[in-house]
């Protein structure tokens, strides 16, 4: 059997009679990168929500590391290694970079945050800028901040909501390039919901398709975008 590092077994979350998400069955194996697609209002974020802990399952179980973290609250899910980072850009302008991502590994326990934070900016290249006020980078630099905040503490799963939201292509690919090499370095292994399809198909090593709540197609890059009812349903027949 597979040891998966996350899994979600018939998840549902419904509000009322809107079933946002209804028994989604989800893995996660250790350095992959699995990639969640779907048209608006499919679900996507919902899914994150409900494995962060941020919305409270109508039905079903997550668990992490072969434990049920279902009843447990977002900080506790989070110290167990299940990291989030957020679509819109979490930093204070007014901090130096290494700074700030001490502090977050400071927050996060680590046995030495300076070391965990110098390895983290590294990692995404933002060591040159260690003593940039954040206020002052590009905008690119500041969605690698972002992540880097999501990454002290070394987390064993990331969930990324849109990290590639407003960024040039150049950029995208820059970040993409450094969330790769991030799951063959570190072996983190990341759920990606992102809008930018190049992006998806190009490093996810599984694709989840959604559509109105459900699962409608899982596999390879290759296997999803070959599957018939994903053409029809999201990217069009001239996918
Ligand atoms: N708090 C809420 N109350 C009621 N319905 C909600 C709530 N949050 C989400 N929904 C509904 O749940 C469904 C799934 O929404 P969700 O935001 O997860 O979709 P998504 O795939 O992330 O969409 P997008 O790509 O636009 O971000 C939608 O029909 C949405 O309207």
């Amino acid at each position: 059997m597979t040891d998966y590092v996350l899994q979600t077994e018939d998840v549902a979350i419904h509000y009322g009679g809107v079933k946002a998400l209804d028994g989604v069955a989800l893995t996660l194996e250790r350095g992959q990168i699995r990639g969640l697609i779907g048209p608006n209002g499919a679900g996507k974020s919902t899914v994150i929500d409900a494995i962060t802990g941020r919305r409270r399952l109508t039905r079903g179980k997550v668990t992490l590391g072969g434990q049920d973290v279902s009843a447990l609250g977002v900080v506790e899910r989070r110290q167990r290694g299940l990291s989030r980072s957020f679509q819109r850009t979490s930093v204070f302008g007014q901090m130096r970079v290494r700074q700030q991502v001490e502090l977050a590994s400071h927050q996060m326990g680590a046995d030495d945050p300076g070391a965990d934070a110098d390895d983290v900016l590294q990692e995404l290249s933002l060591d040159r800028m260690a003593d940039t006020l954040a206020v002052d980078l590009g905008y690119g630099e500041q969605r690698r901040l972002d992540l880097a905040l999501a990454l002290v503490g070394r987390p064993s799963v990331l969930l990324l909501d849109e990290p590639m939201a407003g960024l040039s292509v150049q950029e995208s690919l820059d970040l993409a390039q450094h969330l790769k090499a991030l799951t063959t370095r570190r072996k983190v292994s990341v759920l990606l919901v992102e809008h930018d399809m190049d992006v998806v198909f190009g490093i996810s090593d599984q694709v989840t398709v959604f559509e109105l709540g459900r699962v409608i197609a899982q596999g390879s890059p290759a296997q999803v975008r070959a599957d018939p009812r994903v053409r029809e349903a999201y990217l069009g027949s001239a996918a």
